[in-house]
């Protein structure tokens, strides 16, 4: 079976968010079972990391997106990529959204259509003679137009779309139809049209054969008017025609705080001196008063989905009880302004690194007693998986993917509502637990116990994937 998985981030490459640790996992756990192959913008951070690539292809031009070559390259363990090469679209510094003050670059249409028309005509095996796929599996807005051009194209490879965060759409003005060649006639209410604008998102919930999200929760969630950005409507249809799946994420073995070499030192479950160790370390770094109180540690993309205002509102309580924070995460200004100015309050109590750093975000896990995630909503989250891993119990919002990951006063604590005094509700039962030695040594263990291994959810993507082809 020879699976084209289509994404622009990839941790071994590229990162701004989960994506890109789903990326780098779920096609290495697919790889027992299928050819998967990963498809990847050409950005610089990707293009320099790689000493060869070999060009397989050429893509002409279609309406006003340019020309571009197709390049083969393969990661140090073997896995395929192939990379979109056209410097004038992705080569350019900043993420691969936007530029280096966080703006969305203003042809992020043209980047992305042309990224997903590429991706449909590789699957269709006309630019690399050797290789076509079965199945395409395209992720977020980004790709989502992938399965559009295939069914513009008439083509019968099937095709599934996973919706890691359904409030970010790929928005443009009704113009980018004719800029990205697609049919006029797909710009209806039951094609790309949202709201007299064009859903990049839209295509693919409207095309794919298949649709997945990353948890069971989130794919019921988003069939609601409150989490369904509008789109709930389409994906209720879906969802009662048996196409919509939910398939929640895994962590990879990295994730093991008895191996992970970027601690400040590694521990097992029961060695509490050792996570301790940890703790005394992100104290230093941080530059935090010597304390005997537990540490919340807050590891996330700063934006408002994560909620971070209910932590700045629980900070006082948090402080006098005895307890410290520590953020690390980059994202809106305004958010990481309102970090920075906690911190700059109660610099004693409260340590904020605005950036992400991959080994720093590790220590704050092994180091803190506590993970916050008072998301407002979550599809799956990452973050509660990694700390539970590391002995650090999350403190989460009871929705998507964290209600089906927290085990509430087991290994962390669930939350019902998204307010600052239900979240105070989960923070208190936390105090409580710290204070209960035996309590909080058997919930580290718990926690730790977990595997959340990536096994499981690959399985059930391989069977998608197996129902998709009709094997
Ligand atoms: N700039 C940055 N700042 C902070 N952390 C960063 C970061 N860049 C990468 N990360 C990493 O990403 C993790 C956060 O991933 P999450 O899955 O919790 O959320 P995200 O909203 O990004 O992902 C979306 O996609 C994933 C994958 O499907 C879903 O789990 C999730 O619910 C959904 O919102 C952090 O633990 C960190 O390791």
């Amino acid at each position: 079976m020879k699976v084209l998985f289509v994404t622009t981030e990839m941790d071994d490459f590229v990162r701004v968010g989960g994506l890109a640790a789903v990326s780098a996992a779920l096609p290495r756990a697919l790889r027992p079972w299928s050819d998967v192959r990963i498809m990847l913008p050409g950005y610089r951070d990707v293009v320099e990391q790689f000493t060869h690539i070999e060009i397989v292809g050429q893509c002409a031009p279609l309406a006003e997106m340019p020309a571009c070559s197709l390049g083969r390259a393969s990661t140090r363990d073997g896995l395929p990529i192939y990379v979109l090469l056209c410097p004038q679209l992705y080569d350019r510094p900043g993420n691969p959204y936007g530029d280096e003050q966080g703006r969305d670059w203003p042809d992020n249409d043209v980047r992305f259509a042309r990224f997903a028309s590429a991706a449909a005509e590789l699957a269709l095996g006309t630019l690399d003679k050797n290789w076509a796929a079965d199945l395409v599996h395209a992720n977020d807005w980004q790709a989502a137009l992938a399965p559009a051009y295939l069914a513009w194209k008439n083509a019968r490879i099937p095709s599934i779309l996973t919706i890691h965060n359904l409030a970010y759409q790929g928005l443009f003005p009704r113009e980018s139809l004719r800029r990205i060649g697609a049919p006029e006639s797909s710009f209806h209410i039951d094609g790309l049209e949202f709201y007299d604008k064009m859903s990049f998102l839209k295509g693919g919930l409207v095309y794919a054969s298949h649709l997945t999200t990353v948890s069971a929760t989130y794919a019921k969630e988003i069939t609601t008017p409150e989490l369904g950005c509008g789109l709930e409507g389409l994906l209720r249809r879906r969802s009662e025609a048996s196409e919509l799946t939910g398939i929640l994420n895994g962590i990879d073995e990295s994730w093991d705080p008895r191996a992970c070499a970027q601690l400040a030192q590694q521990f097992a479950p029961g060695d509490w001196e050792g996570k301790q160790a940890n703790a005394d370390y992100v104290r230093k770094q941080f530059g935090l008063a010597l304390s005997r109180g537990p540490i919340f540690g807050l590891v996330a993309r700063l934006v408002h989905q994560k909620g971070i205002d209910l932590v700045l509102s629980a900070a006082d309580e948090i402080i006098e009880a005895g307890g410290q924070i520590v953020v690390t995460g980059s994202g809106e200004p305004a958010i990481e302004q309102a970090l920075v100015d906690a911190h700059r309050r109660r610099p004693d109590a409260i340590g904020v690194v605005i950036g992400f750093n991959d080994g720093q975000a590790r220590r704050i896990f092994a180091g803190s007693d506590f993970t916050l995630m008072p998301s407002r909503f979550e599809p799956c989250g990452l973050s509660q998986m990694y700390a539970q891993r590391f002995g650090s119990l999350p403190i989460g919002h009871q929705t998507g993917g964290l209600a089906e990951t927290i085990k509430d006063g087991e290994t962390g604590f669930l939350f019902s509502q998204p307010s600052a005094e239900s979240f105070l509700g989960g923070v208190r039962r936390a105090f409580d637990a710290f204070k209960a030695k035996d309590r909080l040594d058997s919930m580290r263990r718990s926690a730790m116990a977990r595997s959340f291994s990536w096994d499981l959810s690959a399985a059930c993507y391989n069977a998608l994937y197996r129902k998709a082809l009709s094997l």
